[in-house]
């Protein structure tokens, strides 16, 4: 039986005699999906590490602000980071409400963490 992956990558005038053009063509996609497969490791391990250093600078922040009792959300500068970010996002052509639902499930978990911090 065909696979959904072998069905995507198959030109309709390839022929199915073993060892002809059909077997180039897997070859030849199993070989970019490999490296886009490649590139996005890379990628995620550049995000997990950012995150860990963003998460380094706002747990600092957290215990400043339980220091001096400041509240642990700041909505002014949440609206100018989003703002920021979204205009950022439609120059890297990245959805821009993707950007922004993506940096308040961030937000929400940061402010999470500096109510722990006032306990
Ligand atoms: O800048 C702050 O005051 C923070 O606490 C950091 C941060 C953020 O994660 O960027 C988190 C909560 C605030 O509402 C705004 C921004």
């Amino acid at each position: 039986m065909a696979s959904k992956w072998k069905s995507a990558t198959t030109p309709t005038h390839c022929s199915n005699q073993k060892d002809g053009p059909l077997t180039d063509h897997v070859t030849r996609a199993a070989d970019i999906l490999k490296g886009h497969r490649e590139s996005i490791d890379r990628l995620d391990a550049i995000l997990v590490y950012t995150l860990g250093e963003r998460f380094k600078h706002t747990q600092a922040v957290g215990k400043l602000k339980a220091e001096h009792d400041l509240p642990p959300s700041d909505p002014a500068r949440e609206a100018n980071q989003i703002a920021r970010l979204e205009d950022l996002a439609s120059r890297a052509d990245l959805d821009p409400e993707f950007a922004k639902n993506f940096l308040n499930f961030i937000i929400t978990e940061v402010i999470h963490h500096h109510k722990k911090h006032q306990e």
